[in-house]
């Protein structure tokens, strides 16, 4: 494969434009596998910024002129070019990210799906009319577009994590600005061509690369933007939130995860080993939602921890160019460091590594760490790594204890083939989201989001549109 020169851009795309920095400046951006310069995108500020979200201002009127059928007949248009294109972008999309082209594949017809599902929302955002408190009164409950919306998003899903905001706001009769992160900046320029080819409008759509800080000022303080979208660790979620009450910005955040991955005594034990995999291996561990503590019941502690290791063994690890292969490399230097710092820590408090632990370049072979516990840094950290450590439990009412026992709230897992226990966990775990039976819980047709320290907001599904629209009371006094 190589890279279509129409959808591989290395200039912003602002206003309907393709525009370089101000200044010229430029931010150099390698692929993971190689190391080798893919390229170069245009390192802006905050005067680009700022022409973006006036931009962004003054496209409102003419996409909310469009009826809300219009509306979504071009994101119909601009969904069904995604899936035209989805070898040529997932091929963008390994070579700057590094995951295998099957699951780089995959997001594309993910982020797609996003598109699909809030074209069809676009045309179902409903009103009321409530029955007025006395005879001379009538109540009309209206839901507009909030206006102006601006989103940064991380590197690990540089596609679907911009449609999963973007497209209820475009099917709201938002307008939009995104600006991806440093090291994956070349799908959403793809995307952008797309848009303009779907018939999206000059400005209702913009892609702004460069500096994460300058950048984020402005779209996090300016009074314009009136929704503020990020996605990515705790940390930067919480200080962006902050920078939003400045204009008391709507916010919807989804951040980091610390997912437990359980597995009871009556568990389908192959069952769960398939799904602690898909997991916890998924784009080489760099996800919100991958397995962080994966917890053993006793009974079956010593099956499950050798049949994964010998799952985890056969996977296969190399650049996600190549064929058959499953694990690609981790997104930098930076992520190796950390990973090996995790590693040895679990290993100096007693782990026993059952498989993988060594790295070469970015690439971290899957590793299954056995006897892991508390005082470990896997159990309270996010790993965001291809580590899995897996502790041993006794009872239902321990593992719940300990399945909640983190500042997280985002993913959770379990398998039981006992209905009545299904029932009572998922019931007791706190998080937003909990997968029976299933390693893999993301789809466009369910709320994805956290509670606690994981995140504001849902998005996907009928839940995802209602962070992009603002209700307005209208109070009517009718004469007799
Ligand atoms: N809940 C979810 O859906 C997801 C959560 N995450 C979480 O994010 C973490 C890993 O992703 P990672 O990209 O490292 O997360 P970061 O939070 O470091 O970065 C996310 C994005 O924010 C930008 N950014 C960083 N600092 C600032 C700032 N001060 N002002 C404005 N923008 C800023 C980054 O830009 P740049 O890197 O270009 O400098 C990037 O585009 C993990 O904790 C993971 O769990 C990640 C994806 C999804
Ligand atoms: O960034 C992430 O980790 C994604 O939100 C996970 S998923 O939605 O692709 O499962």
């Amino acid at each position: 494969m190589s890279l279509n020169p129409l959808l591989f851009k290395t200039q912003a795309y602002i206003d309907g434009k393709w525009v370089n920095a101000d200044k010229g400046g430029v931010i150099e951006v390698t692929n993971p596998a190689t190391g080798e310069v893919i390229g170069s995108i245009p390192n802006m500020g905050k005067a680009e910024a700022e022409r973006a979200v006036l931009a962004a201002e003054a496209a409102l009127a003419v996409w909310q002129q469009k009826s809300a059928k219009e509306r979504a007949n071009i994101l119909r248009k601009w969904f069904n070019l995604m899936m035209q294109h989805q070898e040529d972008l997932a091929y963008i999309l390994t070579i700057e990210q590094g995951k295998p082209l099957a699951e780089a594949k995959g997001e594309i017809a993910y982020g797609a799906s996003y598109i699909e599902w809030f074209a069809e929302e676009a045309k179902r955002i409903y009103g009321d009319t409530i029955p007025g408190p006395s005879a001379d009164r009538r109540i009309v409950v209206l839901k507009q577009p909030i206006g102006v919306c601006a989103a940064i998003t991380p590197w690990n899903f540089p596609n679907a994590m911009i449609t999963r905001k973007a497209a209820p706001a475009l099917a709201a009769g938002c307008t939009f600005v995104i600006r991806p992160a440093s090291q994956t900046p070349f799908s959403a320029l793809a995307m952008a061509v797309l848009a303009e080819e779907a018939g999206i409008p000059a400005g209702v759509f913009n892609v702004i690369t460069g500096d994460a800080e300058d950048i984020g000022h402005v779209l996090t303080e300016s009074p314009i933007v009136r929704k503020f979208s990020f996605t990515g660790s705790t940390p930067v979620g919480r200080r962006l939130m902050q920078q939003c009450a400045s204009t008391i910005k709507k916010v919807s955040l989804e951040l980091g995860g610390n997912a437990p991955f359980i597995v009871f005594d009556d568990a389908d034990v192959d069952a769960a080993v398939q799904g602690a995999v898909a997991a916890k291996f998924r784009n080489a561990g760099q996800t919100c939602v991958c397995a962080n503590r994966i917890y053993a019941q006793a009974g079956i502690y010593e099956e499950f921890t050798q049949k994964l290791a010998a799952a985890v063994q056969k996977l296969n690890v190399g650049d996600g160019t190549k064929a058959g292969v499953e694990i690609g490399p981790m997104i930098e230097p930076k992520a190796i460091k950390n990973t090996v710092s995790l590693l040895e820590d679990a290993k100096a408090k007693g782990g026993e590594v059952l498989c993988g632990g060594e790295h070469k370049d970015l690439f971290f072979m899957p590793t299954v760490i056995k006897n892991a516990n508390t005082d470990m840094r896997v159990f309270s950290e996010e790993i965001f790594g291809p580590i899995a450590p897996v502790f041993k439990f006794d009872t239902e009412d321990e593992v719940i204890r300990l399945a909640n026992d983190t500042e997280y709230g985002l993913a959770s897992y379990f398998y039981s083939e006992n209905m009545s226990r299904v029932i009572r966990v998922y019931e007791k775990l706190d998080y937003g989201m909990v997968g029976v039976n299933t390693g893999i819980i993301s789809n466009e047709a369910a709320p994805f989001g956290g509670v606690k320290q994981s995140g504001l907001g849902r998005e996907g599904s009928k839940y995802g549109i209602e962070d992009y629209v603002e209700i307005k009371y209208v109070a009517i006094a009718v004469k007799s």
